[in-house]
């Protein structure tokens, strides 16, 4: 008997231009397109193995080891729904031949290999693996279906998730049509052209948000003023120089263009009604140390090195070129101390020396040390120091989560 099984790992991706809001809320349309920067899933990922088989009863799914109810009309059984259609239209109907995969129920193990539904953007490298590895079993990968179809699926996962289907940079155009078909991903430049572009994660918080995305948007789009402000006026001609500042790896417009959509977003979580309030102090401490920097930096003559962004929640992700990411790291740690043996130098900036991290704290000369606050150990619990990446890989057959009988292996 054949096994049909596949693995696939997606990256997380952090919007420079922020997604909020839908103008439908089931097929998820936005009311604004977005861009993002898909970051390295050698750091953060979320990887899935699906397989299909007859004597299977049931879709079913597994989040880290643990059963997640697939609803029924849910995000998640829409994806499913939306592959095994694709899968029928695309292969069973043209070729009589092919196995009539789309009629056997699949069970599926997805595993994070970072704390889920904590603002760390797990909805969005989740549903782009499981998409990526239904398309991967279901045979519908390029030239045959492109990723900006895929893109399209995932989307109905979670809005965010359609951008996670490229590495490099990416932009979710929203669409117009009223089915959705034309909202969807597309790159806007790979990986390969600005590799230098670093992220450091601040992890302010790690546990579950008060306001979800979903449900935060959705007040926004009935009770904010300033939201028809951002969709008309703001995002359009963001989205097209943010896109040209890419294509010309010109940083500092990307910085400046960077902060002010965060700002732009935030604004208009304050802007709802009750009002919504994602960052907290130790994440405006983090806005003032590279407003700073950054005045610094055009004052030496150098433009905007550093680029802070907040999603959903109080986590900074702070967006730098290789060059400069050293000096960055050093500064934060200044104000933000780390747990001795907290923060992985995975990229090698301090040698990889295993010391305690925070000796290498520095202050740049020049730098305004009263803009904020320093903090105690533990306000910024950990930094993921991580760089632009691919898109959704395909993993060797020993990669699999499920065991032989088709239920997840426990992980070592
Ligand atoms: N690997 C995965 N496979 C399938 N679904 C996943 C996976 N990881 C996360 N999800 C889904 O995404 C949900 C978490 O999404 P949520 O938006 O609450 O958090 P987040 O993505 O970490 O934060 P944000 O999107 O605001 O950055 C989970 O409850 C689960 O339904
Ligand atoms: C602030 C954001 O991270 C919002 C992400 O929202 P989601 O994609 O998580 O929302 P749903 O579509 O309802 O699942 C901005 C962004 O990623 O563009």
């Amino acid at each position: 008997m054949a096994l049909y099984q596949a693995t696939a790992s997606a990256p997380v991706n952090i919007a420079v231009i922020k997604y909020w809001g839908k103008r439908d809320t089931k097929l998820i349309l936005p009311t604004n397109s977005s861009l993002s920067v898909t970051l390295d899933q050698d750091h953060l990922r979320s990887t899935t193995t699906s397989r299909a088989d007859p004597s299977f009863t049931k879709d079913t799914l597994w989040l880290n080891g643990k059963e997640d109810e697939i609803k029924a009309g849910g995000r998640l059984e829409t994806c499913i729904r939306e592959m095994k259609r694709l899968r029928k239209e695309i292969i069973e109907d043209k070729d009589a031949s092919a196995p009539k995969l789309s009629q056997y129920k699949v069970h599926i193990a997805s595993y994070n290999n970072f704390p889920t539904a904590a603002g760390l953007a797990s909805s969005a490298s989740g549903f782009a693996a499981l998409v990526s590895s239904l398309a991967q079993l279901y045979s519908l990968v390029p030239p045959v279906v492109s990723p900006s179809t895929l893109s399209l699926i995932a989307r109905q996962g979670s809005g965010s998730a359609c951008r996670s289907l490229y590495g490099g940079f990416v932009a979710w155009e929203q669409g117009e049509l009223a089915d959705g078909s034309d909202s969807l991903a597309i790159e806007v430049a790979p990986q390969s052209h600005w590799p230098e572009m670093h992220a450091l994660i601040c992890v302010v918080s790690d546990t579950k948000k008060g306001t979800s995305s979903t449900s935060g948007m959705q007040r926004t789009v009935e009770t904010s003023t300033l939201l028809q402000h951002r969709i008309k006026d703001v995002v359009p001609a963001r989205m097209a120089a943010i896109s040209t500042a890419i294509k010309n790896r010109d940083f500092d417009t990307f910085a400046r263009i960077t902060m002010a959509d965060s700002n732009s977003f935030h604004a208009v979580c304050l802007d709802t009604e009750p009002p919504i309030f994602y960052m907290n102090d130790v994440s405006r401490s983090i806005i003032s140390v590279i407003v700073e920097y950054n005045r610094l930096s055009v004052e030496r003559g150098e433009g905007y090195k550093a680029a802070y962004t907040y999603d959903a929640g109080p986590n900074a992700v702070i967006y730098a070129l290789e060059k400069d990411i050293k000096e960055i790291i050093q500064l934060v740690l200044a104000f933000f101390p780390q747990t001795a043996g907290d923060f992985k130098d995975v990229l090698g900036v301090f040698g990889g020396a295993a010391k305690d991290v925070n000796v290498h704290a520095k202050i740049p000369q020049g730098f305004n040390d009263k803009v904020a606050n320093k903090w105690e150990v533990g306000a910024v619990k950990g930094l993921i120091h991580t760089k632009v990446g691919d898109g959704p890989r395909r993993l060797a057959p020993e990669e699999t989560l499920l065991n032989a009988e088709g239920f997840p292996k426990t992980l070592a």
